[in-house]
């Protein structure tokens, strides 16, 4: 039995503690009063889409047609349709600024991992990073950040998350994976529908955990989403800057949990897998996506544009040309913040003599 959500303002029952919920076009507010105990999950008419929870259905309520509820006995059925495993994406970066590419990179990864009928996607997030990063001409993470939500506000699948940026201090890329791996595992143990996830009261891992103590699996809660890298091919083919990335950092990020690289003209990522050991040994769990429509839209070249007081419109989302224009925020002065610093993570990996 499927139930249309539309007319919005229908009152619903949800999984979460069998309150009941009230769904608008753009969100479900949770209500206090519970109304029955019946487990109910969402889904789309295909059952491509499942969500089993609050927070995944405001996902599918992006598009009004994927807004239907079934209830709970037809879980097993559903199961059983989508063997595929749920993945999301996290992009770390400058975004200084966010560009189409950058958008690109999540539609062509969704696509690509769509086709291999063994995964789907549920959720991409762009992780700006921290000022403390001291990249030159990197400006203030809250402006990046506001940019990367502006950018986002036409996508019903990517988001912005603010954490890393926030941070005090620079944090290595493991630590940003480890903190959204546990809060897609926090998130999964507390949805009541998800049967396929084991509660697991210990799971709380501190983000300095070393990957010895790590399982080497991405599989260690079935049904529950894995987490994956997503960048281009200069972010992979960095790992080979000496003193730029910790070997056993990158070992946690292809062994753990996975690569998803969109290759980028003048790249040859194949050869770079070949010749490092680490990445040889995981390359089953590095995807490499080509971009059959190259782009070299890049955040440096859009900087330099807009030194020379050129137009960069339609290499960036209109909402955030406008923001930039408002705030002027890229000029010569801002090109030359950092100028002097050493980039954190050299600054924190090169021996000191
Ligand atoms: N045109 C592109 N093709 C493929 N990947 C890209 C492209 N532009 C950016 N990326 C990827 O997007 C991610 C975030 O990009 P980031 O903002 O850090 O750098 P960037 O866009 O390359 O900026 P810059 O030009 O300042 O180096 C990185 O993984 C980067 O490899
Ligand atoms: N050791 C590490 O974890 C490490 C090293 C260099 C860059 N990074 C990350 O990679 C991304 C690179 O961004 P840029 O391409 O804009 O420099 C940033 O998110 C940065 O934090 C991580």
């Amino acid at each position: 039995m499927y139930v249309c959500l539309r007319p919005l303002g229908v009152l619903l029952y949800s999984s979460l503690g069998g309150k009941s919920c009230v769904v608008t076009r753009n969100r479900i507010e949770r209500h206090t009063s519970t109304v029955t105990n019946d487990r109910l999950f969402w889904a789309n008419k295909e059952n491509t889409a499942v969500a089993r929870s609050v927070e995944q259905a405001h996902q599918l309520l992006g598009s009004p047609d994927l807004c239907y509820w079934k209830p709970s006995s037809c879980l097993n059925d559903m199961d059983k349709s989508d063997t595929r495993t749920s993945v999301v994406l996290l992009a770390c970066g400058s975004f200084n600024p966010i560009t189409n590419m950058h958008l690109r990179l999540f539609e062509l990864a969704r696509d690509y991992l769509h086709e291999t009928g063994k995964y789907k996607v549920t959720k991409g997030i762009i992780s700006p990073v921290g000022d403390g990063y001291k990249k030159k001409g990197l400006i203030d993470a809250c402006h990046r950040v506001e940019m990367a939500k502006l950018a986002c506000a036409s996508s019903d699948w990517v988001t912005v998350d603010s954490w890393e940026s926030q941070q005090k201090e620079w944090l290595e890329t493991v630590k940003v994976i480890r903190y959204h791996h546990e809060r897609l595992f926090s998130i999964g143990n507390h949805e009541e529908g998800n049967h396929n996830v084991k509660k697991n009261r210990k799971r709380k891992l501190p983000l300095n955990e070393s990957p010895d103590s790590v399982k080497m699996s991405s599989n260690e809660h079935k049904g529950a989403p894995e987490l994956k890298l997503l960048c281009g091919a200069d972010l992979l083919e960095s790992f080979g800057i000496p003193n730029l990335w910790k070997e056993k950092d990158i070992m946690e990020i292809v062994g753990k949990h996975g690569l998803i690289c969109i290759t980028r003209a003048g790249c040859n990522v194949q050869n770079f897998i070949y010749q490092s050991d680490i990445l040889w040994t995981h390359r089953n769990n590095i995807h490499l996506v080509p971009e059959w429509i190259p782009n070299e839209i890049s955040a440096t070249k859009v900087r330099q544009a807009l030194r020379r007081g050129q137009s960069v419109r339609y290499l960036l989302p209109d909402s955030v040309v406008k923001y930039i224009d408002k705030y002027e925020l890229y000029n010569s002065e801002s090109e030359e913040k950092n100028a002097n610093a050493v980039l954190e993570p050299l600054k924190r990996n090169t021996p000191k003599s």
